[in-house]
This record gives C-alpha cells, structure tokens and sequence, in this order.
C-alpha cells in the first residue's frame, strides 16, 4: 500500500467510530500509558484533539499530566510553512480553535523544542517498524527532528499496526512507541534507545 492508500484506508476506519467508542476507546489508551516508564520526565507534548477528525481524546492523557503536575506543551500550527510553535499549557491558557479545527493556545509562554522530554504523536497509521502515517504536511517530520535525539516519541492510534512496511523517505522520524487501546509496541529506535 502507498501513503495515500494506508491514509484513505485510515480515514474510512475513523469515520465508521461512534463518540462513545472514542471515548471508550481513548480511555484505554491512556490507561495503557500509565504503564508505561515514561512518567520520570519534566516536559510532555501533547496534541489537542481536532474533533471533526475523530482523533483521540486526549483529556484522559492531559489529566494524568496534570495529576502528575508535569509541564505540559501544546503547540500552534503555521500552515504556510508547516510549523509549529510551542507553548506551556497552564490554567490560564486560553484555547480557540482553529481554521483546521485544531484547538490552540491564543497566546502564552513559548517554549523550546529542545525542552521536550516526551511527544505524544497523532498518527493516521503506524506499522509494525515504528513508521507513521499523518496527514501528509510533513508537521511531526518537522518537530520531531527539531527536537532532541533522546525525545521520546509515543505515537497514539485507534487501530493496531499495519504488518506490512510504510514506505519511508529520508525526513521520516521513527516512532519509540505505538499505543491502541490494547497494545504495547515497543520499537528499537537506535536514535533514542543510544
Ligand atoms: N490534534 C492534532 N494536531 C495537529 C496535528 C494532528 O494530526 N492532530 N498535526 C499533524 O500533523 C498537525 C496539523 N495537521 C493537519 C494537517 C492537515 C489538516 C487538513 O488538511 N485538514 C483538512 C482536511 C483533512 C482531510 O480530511 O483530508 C481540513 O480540515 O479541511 C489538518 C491538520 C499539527 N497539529
Ligand atoms: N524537515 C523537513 N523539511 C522540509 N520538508 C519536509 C520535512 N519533513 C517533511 N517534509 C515534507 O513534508 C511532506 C509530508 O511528509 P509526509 O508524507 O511524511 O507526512 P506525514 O508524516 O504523513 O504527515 P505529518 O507529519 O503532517 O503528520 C513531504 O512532502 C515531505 O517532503
């Protein structure tokens, strides 16, 4: 399968998901974390969840942060370059959504890439090597090269990995982990496993 089959593919399986199967389902997801080693850490980034998209609910995610009093990073996207800025998500954050229909900070303190200890990544897709399938701007390839070797990069997905390879060009950054509702996988990444 090309990128564009695996993402037509994705996108039809996304659309079929009720609200409560999201819910359910992005639940399981970040109890499936709590497992995870990952805890020890200062900063984490996560992605607001474009609803529209069908994206996982990432609140249950926020709230384990916040229960942990971990610095959390939310990010504005720039859809003329295809960047993205950083900032600390407090109790004062204000959120608008955006032309795309992401939720972002209107304005706030700017932090740097290099900061961040942990991603967590939106995926479309993910294979059983660590590849990830987005929307196809290149805006996690960006960030994530952006930011340390040693960053751990958690991609979060309602479905499990496609066993057969995506095919990768040179600016794909793998992924540390892919989390379903249901599993664990752990890739060998020499980057951040060095
Ligand atoms: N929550 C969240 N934030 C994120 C991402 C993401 O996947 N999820 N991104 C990950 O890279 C970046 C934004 N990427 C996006 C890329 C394209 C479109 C977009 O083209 N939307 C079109 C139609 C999409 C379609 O259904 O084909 C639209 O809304 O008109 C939206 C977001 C950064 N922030
Ligand atoms: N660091 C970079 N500098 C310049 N262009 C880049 C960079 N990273 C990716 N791109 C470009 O961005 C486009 C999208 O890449 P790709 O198909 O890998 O997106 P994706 O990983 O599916 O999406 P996303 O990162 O938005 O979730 C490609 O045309 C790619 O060449």
């Amino acid at each position: 399968m090309t990128k564009s089959e695996i993402r037509k593919k994705y996108k039809t399986l996304r659309k079929a998901l009720l609200k409560d199967d999201i819910e359910e389902l992005s639940l399981q997801i970040a109890n499936i974390l709590l497992t995870l080693d990952i805890w020890n850490y200062s900063f984490y980034h996560l992605f607001l969840t474009i609803e529209e998209q069908k994206e996982i609910n990432t609140e249950y995610i926020l709230n384990i942060l916040a229960g942990k009093d971990k610095n959390i990073v939310i990010s504005k996207s720039n859809f003329e370059d295809y960047s993205m800025s950083h900032f600390l998500l407090s109790d004062s954050t204000k959120l608008k959504k955006s032309k795309y229909n992401i939720p972002e900070p209107i304005e706030g303190i700017e932090i740097s890439v290099s900061k961040i200890d942990v991603v967590f990544v939106p995926l479309l897709a993910f294979d059983i090597n660590g590849n990830r399938v987005g929307y196809g701007k290149g805006f996690y390839d960006r960030f994530l090269q952006a930011c340390k070797s040693d960053t751990i990069k958690i991609g979060l997905s309602f479905f499990e990995a496609e066993t057969e390879f995506i095919d990768t060009s040179k600016n794909d950054i793998k992924l540390d982990y892919g989390i379903t509702p249901t599993k664990i996988y752990k890739f060998n990444n020499p980057e951040t496993n060095s």
